[in-house]
């Protein structure tokens, strides 16, 4: 493939660049504006700025340390709790204001939910797991109630055939790739808008790989999913839309076809192509 790139280090700083396929204003579900984040001094995403669109999987890639986490955990406001991190440049989520004084974090993490690298389901049984977050945010009068969002909660997931008969034995008794479905059904639970991941198969095998991404694919009808990955092969497989970052700078974004096929700067091609990374 003859592949025209631009030398972005040349351009001083990485000027964002979206290619392919544009988003359309009324499919942005995320808004980012000159973010920058820092842990301390040390400066980890500098004003990089992009949009999500709803119900598409946007796959952050890019090498070790370029800020994918940091960025990803900007948009629900993780990063509020590391003391030294601050968050400058604007987040809207539909348009609200993420940082607002006035927004309540527990809220917005309800609506943006998370999934972690590692599966971290609480040491309670696996309906106890799903059920806590309804029941925290008051989402359910009766027990009825509950019984029905765990139970669909758990279907979406791809979980409830394997473990509709032993839902009071504890979660983390589940293999690897249940515990990851388990969280997921979790995040689910409290019906979000969006959900981030932050490389939710780095600890799987790859038939559990393979389960998580058919299921992120049939989120994505009722959901907006972020994921961060270290797999190209998975952001081609699961991602509509990719991003792909450099020392904290966003180099191009564009749709996942066209960044990884037709990517505008060396510094995509070199890394889409194992040249460094
Ligand atoms: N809690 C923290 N305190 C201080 N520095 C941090 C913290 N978390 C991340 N960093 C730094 O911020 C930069 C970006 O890290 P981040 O984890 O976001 O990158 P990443 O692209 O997700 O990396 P990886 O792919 O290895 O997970 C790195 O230099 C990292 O050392």
């Amino acid at each position: 493939m003859n592949v025209q790139t631009k030398d972005s280090e040349q351009d001083h700083g990485y000027p964002d660049t979206t290619v392919g396929k544009p988003i359309l204003e009324s499919d942005i579900k995320v808004a980012a504006r000159d973010v920058s984040v820092f842990y301390g001094e040390k400066q980890a995403i500098k004003s990089v700025s992009l949009d999500v669109a709803a119900n598409e999987v946007t796959a952050f890639i890019g090498p070790s340390g370029c800020g994918k986490s940091t960025f990803l955990r900007a948009l629900n406001r993780m990063n509020d709790t590391i003391d030294i991190c601050r968050v400058t440049g604007d987040i809207r989520l539909d348009g609200e204001d993420v940082y607002d004084r006035k927004v309540d974090v527990v809220q917005l993490r309800a609506r943006v939910g998370m999934v972690f690298q590692k599966p971290n389901p609480f040491p309670k049984s696996i309906f106890e797991n799903v059920a806590y977050g309804p029941r925290i945010h008051g989402l359910v009068s009766h027990k009825s109630e509950l019984e029905e969002i765990v139970h669909s909660s758990l279907e979406r997931a791809g979980l409830l055939n394997e473990v509709k008969d032993r839902l009071d034995t504890p979660g983390t008794g589940l293999s690897g790739g249940q515990q990851q479905r388990l969280c997921i059904a979790r995040a689910i639970a409290v019906s979000p808008e969006v959900i981030l991941m932050d490389e939710p198969c780095s600890a799987l095998d790859p038939i559990a790989t393979a389960k998580i991404e058919e299921l992120i694919d049939e989120l994505r009808a009722n959901y907006t999913i972020v994921i961060v990955t270290h797999s190209m092969q998975q952001a081609a497989r699961v991602s509509q839309r990719t991003a792909f970052f450099h020392l904290g700078n966003l180099v191009e974004m564009g749709d996942t076809e066209t960044i990884f096929t037709n990517p505008e700067h060396r510094l995509t091609q070199g890394y889409i192509t194992g040249r460094f990374g």
